[in-house]
């Protein structure tokens, strides 16, 4: 390869090809996830309508003032408001927080006591709708997961990742709005819209508009490259659980937002949705052909592989604990 060998792209996947060609499809999904650990999808088949919608109540809510979002200020479960440099994702090279506020949802569900209280312009059945539509993408996606790996009938088949992330269990799902405000003052190096940081459960869905800054760190060379908004489509990305489940084929990709100067000045809003196994699941290797002969992660990201040292992998649950504890002051 040359000097100028090209770099490596974020891929797009048209998803309309899982309804005609389930096998290339998956395949396309598989090799994504395994190389850059991110890919853009299109004909993802969550209507414009709710996106654009709930970006809208979004910008209403952070438009509210400090002391009422204050109201809502995050809990023990990580739900509910972060403000400006609350949350810092790059614990050992940032000084200071993030510059950007956000909102975390966890699941609406009506078998159970309310744990949450929602803050103005966001009604319980349209947070409920909008997240059983990325739920439900997440498990297509992890339909074809199941394909590439070629797991076995005997196993689950096309089924196993789903009969793993049912929407009615507990889990760490997790619906957030993040709004990244203009910077006022000089940019300071201190200062960056969203730390470097991998996510932490198996699948995360982004949702960008308007101004761009994301960045990720290609895992072959460890340049960072743009993450562009692409019209149409969402990105989606492997996130820590999955890596850490499939011991290291699929890759969970470092990203970071970044100021520029063309955007700095801009309000940024984007939106994440979180997808996790259920808390009760032990995250024993995929059994797939794929992953028997790899070595298990020793995620080195202050997960261990079992909890005490035995060789139990962890739960969901616990793999959960591990990372928030490392993000959160
Ligand atoms: O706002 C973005 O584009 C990315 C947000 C993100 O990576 C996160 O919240 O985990
Ligand atoms: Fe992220």
């Amino acid at each position: 390869m040359g000097k100028f060998s090209l770099m490596e792209q974020i891929p797009i996947i048209d998803f309309s090809l899982f309804d005609t060609d389930q096998v290339n499809c998956s395949k396309e999904i598989k090799r994504a996830s395994e190389t850059i650990g991110f890919f853009y999808l299109k004909n993802h088949g969550i209507s414009q309508d709710i996106i654009d919608k709930m970006f809208t109540n979004a910008k209403k809510f952070f438009d509210l003032s400090k002391e009422e979002k204050l109201k809502y200020l995050v809990d023990e479960n990580y739900k509910g408001y972060v403000s400006i440099h609350q949350e810092m994702l790059d614990p050992s090279n940032q000084k200071i927080g993030d510059w950007k506020e956000c909102f975390n949802f966890g699941k609406i569900r009506n078998d159970k006591p309310k744990l949450q209280v929602l803050p103005p312009y966001f009604e319980e059945d349209f947070v409920d709708k909008f997240e059983k539509a990325c739920h439900q993408l997440c498990m297509k996606i992890l339909q074809a997961f199941s394909i590439a790996l070629e797991i076995s009938q005997e196993e689950g088949g096309i089924s196993w990742f789903e009969q793993r992330h049912k929407y009615e269990n507990d889990s760490g799902d997790t619906l957030r709005v993040l709004h990244y405000p203009p910077i006022k003052h000089n940019i300071d190096e201190k200062d960056i819209r969203a730390g470097s940081h991998t996510d932490y459960g198996s699948l995360t869905i982004l949702f960008q508009k308007d101004v761009g800054g994301l960045e990720i760190e290609l895992p072959s060379t460890k340049q960072w490259i743009s993450a562009p908004i692409v019209n149409g489509c969402v990105l989606i990305n492997v996130a820590d659980l999955l890596e850490y489940w499939s011991k290291g084929l699929f890759k969970s990709t470092r990203h970071r937002v970044t100021f520029n100067n063309d955007t700095s000045m801009i309000d940024r809003y984007s939106i994440a949705y979180f997808c996790h196994a259920e808390d009760d699941v032990g995250l024993d290797p995929i059994p797939s052909k794929y992953v028997e002969n790899l070595d298990s992660v020793d995620v080195g990201k202050g997960i261990v592989y079992g909890v005490d040292g035995t060789k139990t992998p962890l739960t969901a649950g616990e793999h959960l604990k591990y990372r928030l504890l490392s993000t959160y002051r």
